[in-house]
């Protein structure tokens, strides 16, 4: 329940303080300071940044910022300013800070997905009992407007499903692998120098920081209180530039997807890295760009696409929601809290219905195909394409076989492939990736 802000007095001067500044933190100074009239026209009061939280006051930034400005203690801004803006990124100090802000009835603005994935609940529940704004749009998919109109334009209607690209870095370095032939560890690293990267990369190619989107997603389309470890979860690490080439080979381009869908257990949160077939929309989506489809009862199916990482980008979303804020600080209004009514619960991958494609290294004998398709029947998954080539080192004794099957249930396409890999003529069993829309 969102509490009825006191009547206070609005500030004559919006005090904003700014807690990191790394690639996204020093894009939203030094746009707050180049442009502070057209903020102050904006929001309806003049806007003064009052200061900026770092941990090393004499770190190379990408942004020159002013020296006066800088300040270790960042409780102490907190405490001086208006609106907060968190920008540093993981669990503490930030969410301490956060709550900090929040109690002292202060806005507060974060692109921070791993923290509010984890704790968004607790964060809310204090805004909620301030009544006052935690935003966090540049969460999910960065620049991309898609946190306001999952609370506001999509309100009345019925979300379905979610799905889409929700990580900037996986796609850059997929995309990379896939249009250049780039190595994993040169693209990611290219990934890291254009800002795009977590902190700690490891979020991002183990599917991590997609999850923590997938579930702040989830809350807001489903009207219910999802965390990161609802997510199953799997990276881009395990994919090879042979299963990319394979993909490429067979019409098909790997992704790292996000899918929260409704089904008979609550709703199923996943991401895992997927082909998809290269006419389908999502293919199209390259480099550090994100896509988020939308489906819903009345609306139909949505689209939103654009740079979903990046510091100016991502400076975007956090300044749009800034203005938001501070908007009502001075023109007052209420907060608008969190829906979770609807309390849906997270549901196993089991009963979720998914296609795979599979390559198998086999001994080229007789009656081998026949076996094969033989287990396939028997866990009652339908095989859509199969096809037989020579083994790729030119192993006589070898061949090797690529299927995509039909939708079947997970656990079935599962047990399919642990008994596939007990067959006595099959020597791998490789390139296990979901495909989206193969039938
Ligand atoms: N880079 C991007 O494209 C996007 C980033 N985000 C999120 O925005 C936040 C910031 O991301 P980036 O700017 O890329 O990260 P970054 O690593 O470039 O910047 C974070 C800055 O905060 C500082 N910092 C860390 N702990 C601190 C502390 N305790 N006190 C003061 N300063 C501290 C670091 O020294 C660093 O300069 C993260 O939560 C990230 O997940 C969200 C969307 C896109
Ligand atoms: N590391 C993230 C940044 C934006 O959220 C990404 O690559 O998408
Ligand atoms: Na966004």
């Amino acid at each position: 329940m969102t509490a009825t802000p006191e009547t206070t007095r609005p500030p004559s001067t919006v005090k904003v303080a700014l807690l990191g500044a790394g690639n996204v933190g020093a894009e939203v100074a030094r746009t707050l300071l180049e442009h502070g009239p057209e903020f102050a026209a904006r929001v309806g009061a003049p806007v003064e940044l009052v200061g900026i939280a770092v941990r090393d006051l004499a770190a190379r930034r990408t942004v020159e910022l002013p020296e006066a400005l800088l300040t270790t203690d960042a409780e102490a801004l907190v405490d001086a300013a208006d609106v907060v803006i968190e920008l540093t990124g993981g669990i503490e100090p930030a969410r301490s800070r956060i709550l900090r802000a929040l109690h002292g009835g202060k806005p507060v603005i974060s692109g921070n997905k791993a923290l509010i994935a984890r704790h968004g609940r607790q964060l809310q529940d204090a805004a909620d009992t301030a009544g006052v704004p935690l935003s966090y749009e540049a969460a999910v998919a960065g620049a991309i407007p898609i946190v306001r109109p999952m609370q506001d334009s999509l309100a009345g209607d019925r979300v379905d499903r979610v799905l889409g690209i929700m990580n900037g870095t996986t796609n850059y370095i997929l995309d990379q692998m896939d249009t250049t032939g780039a190595q994993f560890e040169d693209a990611l690293a290219e990934a890291q120098q254009l800002g795009y990267a977590e902190a700690d990369p490891t979020a991002d190619v183990e599917g991590h920081d997609a999850a923590a989107k997938a579930a702040i997603l989830a809350s807001l389309a489903f009207h219910s209180t999802f965390t990161i470890d609802d997510v199953y979860c799997r990276g881009i690490t395990g994919v090879t530039a042979a299963d990319v080439a394979a993909a490429r080979e067979a019409g098909y381009v790997i992704k790292l997807l996000a899918v929260c869908e409704r089904c008979s257990g609550g709703v199923n949160l996943r991401v895992t890295p997927t082909m998809i077939p290269r006419e389908h929309p999502l293919a199209g989506v390259h480099g550090a760009y994100n896509a988020v489809f939308v489906e819903a009862a009345n609306a139909g199916s949505l689209m939103f696409y654009g740079a979903g990482a990046g510091g100016a980008a991502t400076a975007s979303a956090v300044l749009g929601d800034f203005v938001s804020a501070a908007r009502r600080l001075v023109l007052g209004g209420p907060a608008q809290g969190a829906d979770p009514h609807a309390q849906l619960v997270a549901a196993s991958m089991d009963d979720v219905r998914t296609s795979f494609s599979i390559t198998l290294t086999v001994q080229d004998r007789l009656g081998v195909l026949a076996r094969i398709a033989q287990v396939f029947a028997d866990h009652g998954v339908s095989i859509f394409t199969m096809q037989q080539t020579d083994h790729p080192h030119g192993d006589p004794q070898l061949s090797e076989i690529r299927l995509v099957t039909h939708r079947g249930a997970n656990k079935d396409l599962v047990a399919t492939v642990e008994a596939l890999r007990e067959l006595s003529f099959v020597e791998d069993v490789a390139g296990v990736i979901r495909v989206e829309h193969a039938d």
